[in-house]
């Protein structure tokens, strides 16, 4: 039996509102430039944070899904890890597609020796497109990483596997499925709407502890679902925005509203890019673009 993963201690105030925030993302890439290490260094630079990036796994996908997928050796991951950690203060890191179990045992070896003060999983398993990221028998050990993480930030697919329960289809047993991830790994959840068949995209945030604002256990986020196929990269783009903003805002919920909005005008204007021929990307700077527009 694989030893159990002893969690690293989660971090108690990560503010730093000076510091334009050093976001590492440890993650697969997307050569089309929508989803993994492609979107999350474009969603930091839209956040205003500083990007590296560690690769997980080469992915030979495009916005209608992925043709094959190259796993480097492990060791040289871990060199990747050291060479940024020996090198650079880091003062968060989003972790998305993690392709197998050697994997996520490095990272998580890593992270109890370099733990940054701010940590977000997004637990990547399948793509839009449908097509596997994570090998089958690698989720138990993500189910250990999450318990070295501040934040986690599953699918409505992704929570169910996390709960080790049935998909659910209802945002009140969404909440309740999220409830319990975040009892059983001590962990802040933040469930997605995204998936829902619904003309609202809700998101919350979860802690079974508490430990949100005022002592509450659920914070609501409210969004109205936009028209359109232009949803490729939408989870990486948030866990990235979330971990930029968190170092330099109060809690959990201001990162997340300020991420939320970024997010759904970045959805709606992803069109305007036309991008490939399947789910397109997301327009990361949008907000920025429209600001010097001089029409
Ligand atoms: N059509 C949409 N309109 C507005 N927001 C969306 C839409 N689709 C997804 N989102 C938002 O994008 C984020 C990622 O959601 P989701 O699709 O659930 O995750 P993933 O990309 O990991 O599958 C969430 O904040 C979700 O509410
Ligand atoms: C390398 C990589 N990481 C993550 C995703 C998932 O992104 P999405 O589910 O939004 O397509 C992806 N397609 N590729």
């Amino acid at each position: 039996m694989r030893p159990r993963l002893s969690a690293a201690p989660r971090s108690t105030d990560p503010t730093n509102h000076r510091q334009t925030p050093r976001v590492l993302s440890i993650a697969g890439t997307d050569p089309t430039g929508g989803a993994g290490i492609q979107a999350d260094l474009k969603s930091i630079a839209a956040n205003g944070g500083y990007g590296m990036a560690v690769v997980t796994a080469l992915v030979a996908q495009n916005t209608m899904g992925v043709r094959s997928v190259h796993i480097p050796p492990v060791e040289f991951l871990t060199e990747q890890l050291d060479s940024v950690s020996d090198d650079v203060e880091i003062d968060a890191v989003k972790i998305g597609m993690l392709a197998n179990s050697a994997i996520i045992e490095a990272v998580a070896d890593w992270l109890r020796r370099q733990r940054p003060p701010v940590v977000v999983l997004d637990p990547v398993m399948v793509a839009t497109s449908g097509d596997r990221l994570l090998d089958e028998r690698a989720v138990d050990a993500i189910r250990e990483l999450v318990r070295h993480a501040d934040l986690v930030t599953p699918n409505i697919p992704e929570l169910a596997v996390l709960a080790d329960e049935a998909t659910v289809s209802r945002w009140d047993d969404v909440l309740k499925q999220a409830h319990r991830v975040s009892t059983t790994y001590g962990v802040t959840v933040l469930a997605k709407g995204g998936h829902l068949d619904d003309r609202y995209a809700p998101d919350a945030l979860v802690d079974a502890a508490g430990q949100l604002s005022g002592g509450r256990d659920v914070v609501e986020f409210a969004g109205e679902r936009i028209e359109t196929t232009n949803t490729h990269g939408t989870g990486c783009s948030l866990s990235s925005a979330l971990a930029t903003l968190r170092p330099r805002s109060p809690g959990w919920e201001d990162a997340v509203d300020q991420a939320k909005r970024w997010l759904t005008e970045s959805i709606a204007h992803g069109a305007e890019l036309q991008v490939g021929h399947g789910n397109g990307p997301i327009s990361h700077f949008a907000g920025l673009w429209a600001a010097h527009d001089p029409s």
